[in-house]
């Protein structure tokens, strides 16, 4: 092994024309993959042992190699030694951030004091001295150590990793031009390399691009260096420095010397001083230009940032293109905006900024290193806002939203709806690192030239992002805008906003139609499905009665065809978009086109309340109004569970009271599916009695009305419950009373009773004490509406399920 007393001492001078030809580096037969870590501690030691020909060949007499003779055999075994010249090599011309307002210069470049960054991939001027660094390297060495690298594009192609140059002498001072054969070792790195560059930095040379995972050799570097640099002179430790960064970083070497040769000379010259006991690494303008310390050096490599995600929407018919311009006006505004940097150190947010490096667990000790994360977060509390839609064609917009998912730059979500939306808020946010991005179109705009906001437009910008930033709509304004919109129709949403929101500035007409449809939305899918704040469900019944009633009136003016005397929509008429049936569990949707499903209305009351009468009267009006209707009744006698029922109502069986109550669930149960299919065909279903008779009745026996009720959860919920009232007195003066197990006035009363507790908003009480005519009117009027409503796409849902 090397070790560091043989590159103790070292001075040297290069020309600024040294370079080896890539072609030439390329064609060296030690490849990537083939480096292990051993391949590894090999290269340091053939670039160690490198140094030390040089200097034997030089016979300089700064030069005090400690160096054992074997690990000269080794080098050249492995890696023979060629002497070709070094060339500068092209910069590509390719620069992704050409035009726009981000920096070429990457963060590759960042050193600040003894802490050595590269980074790879996202790149941004605002704020980060890291460029400038990069840039402006002044070689203000203190103490020796200087480490730069700023990352021409391209220099990551080094296919050779092993190459060597040939240095003439230039200058005084301990020359590299007797060195001949300076062997260098890079390795190839390409993968790593983004495109970030420093356009000024014109001349190549082998590099190698150091991992996180290379921390080892690192810290034998940088104890060694350490070490050398505490004992010997300023010529030392240019020596240690050249040594040090040539074998494992020799692009740190050539950027630096770039440098200088720009600035001063053709020549390389180093200049250092060394400091007893420490080093310093000034790679930096400014106050930090300078930084001394004793510390421990870290070397960090930042492959990527991660930038704050953001959302897009776009309409399906937009093109790809349309896409690309839309996303990349998102990360222009994004990034114009102006951001800082976020630190996570092994998944936690370091927000404390004064903490050092060390304390925040950052050191050469740390094995962890590889759990560094970079962001960009905006740089104001308040969350990027981005309208993507420059032609200003706003049709439809989006709620701001937020994900968890940290990987990912650009999310799509198909239904808004579905978005979280409750627990918003901008501090949120900003910890996230996440930036909240409302696009605003349906129409894109033909491609435009880059534009470059004002500052005006900019304020203006984030004035709009504050106005949008996403405020939850509580219960009592859902409510407003349901009543408004009950009253006003879905088409007036200026009318909406000046008669319900009228003091509300942050509510735009927009943002109440938009709330309108993502309402109507919630209000069709199931309550598992539906995410943010809930709303009640009476709100959302609401909402799709009047969603149904005023498309049905949209539809009206714009003289469509009615299809029938109750003027539903056709068969074959796209109007629905999507009917949906609300099961508790699933959602059951049909698509444009297929036939509007039928109304379960179910008719209820006491024995002899005229529920047969009125049954087959609507029967009647339904079909005669085009509407498919059956009328079913429960118990079905014609089953044979609905033949034990029959047996036991008319006394000639015996069953336990629970038994009885079961059974008339079962002939429930039994007929669910067929009820479903039905329904889901188009074929309205009036049912002579359903579940609440069999609660109230069994109920009315004593059992527990919970426990009645638990055996009928999940059954299909009526779509309307029609209550014919009447008092069991009057019920028992109608003829044919008291046939039948519960044909008693007194047990008519308690059964009275219990449908009283059974009522809920989907009842209609209906006074069937009137005249059949009387009835028949009512009955009709309130079904008509219902059967509309299913027909347009009303949920059918489960009973009894919360
Ligand atoms: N509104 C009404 N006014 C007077 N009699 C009625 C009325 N509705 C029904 N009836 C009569 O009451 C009796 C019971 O009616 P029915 O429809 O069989 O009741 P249910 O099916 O509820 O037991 C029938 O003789 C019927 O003609
Ligand atoms: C549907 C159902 C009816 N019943 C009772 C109510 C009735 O008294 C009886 C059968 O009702 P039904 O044949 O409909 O009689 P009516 O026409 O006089 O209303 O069964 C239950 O006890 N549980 C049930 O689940």
């Amino acid at each position: 092994m090397v070790s560091h007393k043989c590159v103790e001492e070292f001075s040297l001078q290069f020309p600024a024309n040294a370079r080896a030809p890539r072609s030439a580096r390329k064609k060296r037969s030690f490849k990537k993959e083939e480096i292990t870590e051993n391949d590894k501690t090999c290269a340091i030691d053939l670039l160690a042992t490198v140094a030390e020909n040089l200097l034997s060949e030089t016979g300089s007499s700064h030069m005090s190699i400690d160096k054992p003779v074997e690990d000269h055999c080794l080098v050249k075994e492995e890696f023979p030694v060629e002497d070709k010249p070094l060339k500068p090599a092209t910069l590509p011309e390719f620069n992704p951030y050409q035009g726009s307002s981000m920096s070429p210069c990457g963060f590759s470049s960042v050193i600040s004091g003894k802490v050595e960054i590269e980074a790879e991939g996202f790149s941004h001027s605002g704020g980060i001295d890291s460029c400038q660094a990069g840039q402006d390297l002044k070689p203000s060495v203190d103490g020796g150590a200087v480490v730069l690298d700023a990352r021409p594009n391209g220099v990551g192609s080094l296919g050779g990793s092993s190459s060597r140059t040939k240095v003439p002498s230039m200058g005084a001072g301990v020359s590299l031009g007797a060195l001949d054969d300076v062997h260098m070792f890079s390795r190839d790195d390409d993968e790593n390399f983004s495109g970030y560059i420093c356009p000024r930095v014109t001349k190549k040379s082998p590099r190698s691009v150091p991992r996180v995972g290379d921390r080892r050799i690192r810290k034998i570097l940088a104890s060694r260096h350490w070490k050398g640099g505490s004992r010997h002179s300023e010529a030392k430790s240019w020596r240690n420095y050249y040594l040090h960064h040539q074998r494992s970083y020799p692009i740190k070497k050539r950027k630096y010397f770039d440098h200088i040769s720009d600035s001063v000379s053709d020549d390389y010259r180093l200049r250092s001083k060394m400091q007893r006991g420490s080093r310093a690494v000034s790679t930096m303008k400014g106050p930090g230009a300078s930084f001394v310390s004793s510390d421990s050096h870290v070397r960090l490599r930042i492959k990527s940032f991660r930038v704050p995600e953001l959302f897009v929407e776009i309409p399906e018919t937009a093109t790809v293109g349309s896409l690309k311009r839309m996303v990349m006006e998102a990360v222009s505004t994004l990034l114009s905006d102006g951001h800082r940097i976020g630190l996570m150190v092994q998944g936690k947010k370091v927000r404390d900024d004064n903490k050092t490096l060390h304390q925040t667990g950052i050191s050469q000790d740390n094995t962890h290193l590889d759990s560094l994360d970079f962001s960009l977060e905006p740089s104001s509390e308040a969350p990027h806002l981005l309208s993507s839609n420059p032609s200003g064609h706003v049709c439809e917009e989006l709620s701001m939203c937020r994900t968890s998912d940290m990987d990912t730059l650009f999310k799509t979500e198909p239904d808004l709806a579905l978005f979280p939306s409750g627990s918003f808020d901008k501090e949120t946010a900003a910890d996230d690192s996440k930036a909240l991005v409302h696009a605003a179109l349906t129409e894109l705009s033909p491609p435009q030239p880059p534009r470059h906001k004002s500052n005006k437009q900019q304020q203006q910008q984030q004035q709009t992002a504050q106005r949008r930033m996403r405020r939850p709509f509580s219960v009592t304004e859902v409510e407003a805008l349901v009543q408004a919109v009950e009253k006003l129709g879905t088409g007036r949403w200026r009318d909406v906003k000046h008669s319900a929101f009228e003091d509300a500035d942050h509510r735009t007409y927009v943002d109440l139609k938009d709330k309108w449809k993502t309402l109507v939305h919630t209000a069709k899918i199931s309550p598992q499905q539906r995410r943010g704040e809930p709303v009640p469900q009476e709100l959302l019944n609401r909402v799709l009665n009047a969603h149904g009633y005023w498309s049905q009136q949209h539809m009206e003016t714009l003289a469509l065809p009615k299809p029938e005397a109750l003027a539903l929509p056709p068969r074959s008429f796209n109007y629905l978009s999507r009917s949906s049936v609300r099961m508790e569990n699933l959602t059951f949707s049909s698509e444009a086109g297929a036939k509007p499903r039928g109304a379960l209305i179910v008719v209820e009351g006491l024995d002899r309340s005229g529920k047969s009468t009125q049954c087959a009267k609507l029967r009647s009006f339904l079909e005669s109004s085009g509407h498919p209707t059956e009328l079913w009744r429960f118990p079905d006698r014609e089953t044979s569970v609905g033949q034990m029922i029959s047996a036991y109502l008319s006394n000639k069986s015996q069953l336990d009271d629970r038994t009885i109550h079961l059974l008339f669930s079962a002939n429930r149960w039994e007929k669910r599916s067929l009820m479903e299919e039905k329904l889901k065909g188009g074929t309205t279903l009036i049912v002579d009695r359903y579940s609440y008779s069999g609660v109230a009745f069994s109920s009315a026996k004593g059992l527990g009305i919970e426990w009645c009720k638990a055996p009928e959860v999940g059954l299909l919920a009526p779509d309307s419950v029609l209550y014919l009232d009447i008092s069991p007195e009057r019920a028992a003066e109608r003829g044919g009373y008291g046939d039948e197990r519960y044909e008693r006035v007194d047990f008519q009363k308690k059964v009275s009773e219990f449908y009283q507790t059974l009522r809920d908003s989907s009842w209609k009480i209906i006074d069937a004490g009137d005249s059949m005519e009387e009835v028949e009117k009512k009955i009709q009027q309130v079904v008509l509406d219902k059967v509309k409503e299913c027909a347009l796409g009303k949920s059918l849902s489960l009973l009894w399920s919360s």
